[in-house]
């Protein structure tokens, strides 16, 4: 389902400069793998440069679902139109901001990825996603309005609303309780194994990750950066 060569991205200049290394990674579908590492060693760079937002220093090749499109030429090729649309259709993004539009309530920040693909707003899969977090009666509520942990539920929603080949999470529980944290681990891992999608979390939470008994991309820290490996 995911085939990516070795990666190298790069953030900052002269002694600020940080590369982040992936070797190699290959999913497939239904796998769930969590991003582990010290904070600052390259994990959201990680997810950016797989989410298609960063261009990496280098990547042969990237090949994403049945599609034999290679996603790393077109990032050479800074094809913007075509980029835009893959991440729009076959990437969901949970990035640490949450990203919700503040003029937007609930109902309509989650529906708004299907709006854009012309897809009908109403789904099973979102209004059961909806009612096992909760979010039944903040519909009407815009993000100003919410909690930080109401927020990155909604966020959470958003970001699967279309049904995505790939999520991408960034710290999808850090702003829940343990029993909330869980709930929704346990909703990603069910999502991701239904729709024979794959995704890749970024979590500080051990506990978490060790209760779903998730495989884990480990990161070693270099002396210019960081690797990220398989952790056995
Ligand atoms: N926009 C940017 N420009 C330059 N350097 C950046 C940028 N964003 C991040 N960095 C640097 O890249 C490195 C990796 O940052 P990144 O945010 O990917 O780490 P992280 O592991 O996700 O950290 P955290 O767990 O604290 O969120 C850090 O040294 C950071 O200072």
């Amino acid at each position: 389902m995911l085939n990516l060569s070795e990666l190298r991205v790069t953030r900052g200049r002269g002694t600020g400069r940080h590369e982040v290394h992936l070797p190699g990674l290959t999913l497939t579908s239904g796998d769930m793998l969590a991003i582990v590492g010290p904070s600052g060693c390259g994990k959201s760079t990680l997810l950016e440069a797989l989410g298609l937002l960063l261009k990496p220093s280098a990547l042969d090749s990237y090949t994403l679902g049945p599609s034999e499109t290679d996603l790393a030429a077109l990032l050479w090729t800074e094809n913007e139109h075509a980029l835009a649309e893959i991440r729009s259709r076959d990437l969901g993004f949970l990035l640490q901001n949450g990203g919700l539009l503040p003029f937007l309530n609930v109902r309509d920040n989650i529906s708004l990825p299907r709006r854009l693909l012309g897809l009908p707003t109403n789904s099973e899969r979102v209004r059961h996603a909806c009612a096992i977090l909760g979010l039944e009666p903040l519909m009407d509520k815009r993000p100003a309005a919410l909690s930080i942990g109401e927020r990155q539920r909604t966020a959470f929603v958003r970001a699967m609303a279309h049904e995505p080949r790939l999520l991408l999470a960034d710290e999808p529980t850090a702003a829940l309780d343990p029993q909330a944290g869980e709930l929704l681990f346990g909703l990603i891992l069910s999502l991701v194994q239904e729709l024979e999608m794959a995704a890749l979390v970024v979590s500080h939470d051990r506990t978490l990750v060790a209760q779903f008994s998730l495989p884990r991309l480990a990161a070693t820290l270099t002396s210019g950066g960081c690797r990220f490996e398989p952790e056995t």
